[in-house]
């Protein structure tokens, strides 16, 4: 059993044969190129363009980490590391430059079928994210996740690219973070669209990102799953929180926000009875007719649609970074406001180690927490780490990162031990990328990239030959530093089924 403190033991355990590590990127982070060979404009495409100001260091995504003509040399890396797959993301509008499956840009797919293949040439098996914070402008132009019509979009968007990648590609990924898109982007104004209503638009948004998934989801289910035995699956942020202390109106207020931060995306698709958990239900419609409305602003999900997202996921993508501290607070806050709803106050550990993201501390247990918070509310889904990574500034030699690898690896494997059902590890980030609105002043990656040079060069950090490593030997040695930071690829051959 993996305890909160002094949770170290000094057994050395395994990961189990079959369990895949992989690495992470999203189109907009990497890709650049952003209006070459027919793309479209995102929305953060037009955000960035148009409030350059608010990037910390002003770098958007014109150019990012240029994999859109590094991709050859992107496979190489993950042939470097010795991964078993490769997390990346399409951008709708690369392919449908309007958002609409009316008008497809052939060289779109076309750059998304030669790194497909390139990956397949070195056994390193796709997995696709549809959809990773970039709606077509266009699309955004008539309302985007916030107007219903966006479920229609979406599973339109997914036949076009299902129908041209099915046959290769094992592993799928919806749709990554809805709470990201929707409590950030159409609530806190924070992402784009950086619409500002929280406690409204968010929730209409909430509400058709889930419906579209499961749009998506019931299309691969119809058409392409028995024939191509694919995994289909959706990513959420899922990070943990605890109460600050055990009073009882601390863990109640812990509870209310893990259903808010958890149970919102969950329920609908992994409880026995669907739909939105009735904690969230109750609360907000109490608060919305106390304000003045007709109705809860948290729009109703219908019998069919309750029907259509219930069991809609292959696995449950795991996007961990984090644990925060709850406590419960009178404070007033403007409302209606989606922290108003949820009415809490969040803190940390002051001795918990900060990466060079203000929100990102490092709580390996946090991880273990999640999981098996996940197995007893649940029932043991099957999960992937989609997301797990650590920020610092520029530089080779990155001891942090190494340090909360290994502490989170080795918590993973507690919880495997303790029956989770966890089929992979995804590293984020595979190379520093435009880290949204902190351009590139916090960088994720296993491989520096120099954004100073014109293809945008590449180099291993110690923590991708840690990495490397661990894939190699399927253990976390504390006491492993290579001797430099030479890298050579890995010639392993993968056995792992589909
Ligand atoms: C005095 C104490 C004050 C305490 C205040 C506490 C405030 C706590 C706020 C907690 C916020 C946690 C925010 C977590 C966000 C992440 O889950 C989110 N950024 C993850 O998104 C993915 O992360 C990658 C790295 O940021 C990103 O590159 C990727 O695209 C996202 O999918």
């Amino acid at each position: 059993m993996f305890q909160v403190e002094g949770w170290s033991d000094l057994k050395v355990r395994r990961f189990p044969d079959g369990f895949l590590f992989g690495a992470g990127t999203s189109a907009y982070q990497v890709e650049g190129a952003w209006n070459e060979d027919g793309k479209g404009e995102s929305i953060w495409d037009k955000y960035l363009h148009d409030n350059p100001d608010i990037i910390s260091d002003g770098r958007n995504g014109d150019v990012a980490s240029n994999s859109y003509h590094q991709y050859k040399r992107d496979v190489e890396m993950l042939r470097e590391l010795g991964v078993d797959y490769y997390r990346f993301s399409i951008s709708w509008s690369r392919v449908l430059p309007r958002g609409f499956s009316n008008e497809i840009n052939e060289k779109g797919l076309e750059y998304y079928d030669k790194l497909i293949d390139e990956l397949l040439k070195y056994n390193i098996k796709p997995m696709i994210t549809l959809y990773h914070f970039d709606l077509p402008q266009t699309l955004q132009d008539f309302g985007g996740w916030a107007n219903p019509l966006s479920t229609e979009w979406f599973e339109d968007y997914a036949a076009v690219i299902f129908k041209a990648f099915a046959h290769k590609v094992p592993y799928w990924i919806t749709v990554n973070q809805p709470n990201s898109i929707c409590v950030e982007g159409y609530g806190q104004g924070l992402m784009a669209p950086a619409i500002s209503s929280s406690g409204i638009g968010d929730y209409m948004c909430i509400k058709n990102v889930l419906v579209a998934h499961a749009r998506a989801y019931r299309l691969y289910e119809r058409e392409y799953k028995k024939k191509f035995k694919g995994s289909v699956g959706i990513a959420l942020a899922l990070n943990w929180a605890d109460p600050v202390n055990n009073s009882t109106k601390n863990v109640e207020a812990t509870d209310v926000y893990r259903e808010f931060m958890i149970g919102l995306y969950m329920h609908p698709i992994w409880s026995k009875d669907g739909g939105f958990p009735k904690m969230v239900k109750e609360r907000v419609h109490q608060n919305s007719i106390k304000q003045g409305f007709k109705k809860s602003r948290l729009p109703a999900l219908s019998k069919e649609e309750v029907t259509l997202l219930k069991g809609s996921s292959d696995f449950v993508g795991v996007n961990h970074y984090t644990t925060v501290l709850v406590k419960s607070t009178d404070r007033g806050m403007s409302a209606p406001s989606f922290d108003d709803d949820v009415h809490v106050e969040l803190t940390y550990r002051p001795e918990w180690k900060n990466a060079t993201s203000s929100w990102l501390k490092s709580v390996p247990y946090g991880i273990y927490r999640v999981c098996v918070y996940l197995n007893t509310k649940y029932d043991y889904p099957q999960m992937f780490v989609t997301e797990h990574g650590w920020s610092t500034r520029p530089g080779l030699k990155d001891d942090t990162r190494v340090e909360n690898l290994r502490l989170y690896l080795k918590a993973i494997l507690f919880a495997i031990e303790d029956g989770t059902d966890l089929k992979g590890y995804t590293t984020w980030s595979l190379m520093d990328n435009v880290e949204w609105v902190a351009g590139t002043s916090e960088r994720f990656g296993l491989y520096e990239v120099d954004f100073e040079s014109e293809d945008k060069n590449r180099t291993a950090r110690l923590s991708a030959l840690v990495y490397k490593r661990i894939i190699d030997k399927r253990i976390v040695e504390d006491d492993y530093k290579p001797n430099n930071l030479k890298m050579s690829i890995t010639n392993r051959n993968v056995k792992t089924e589909l």
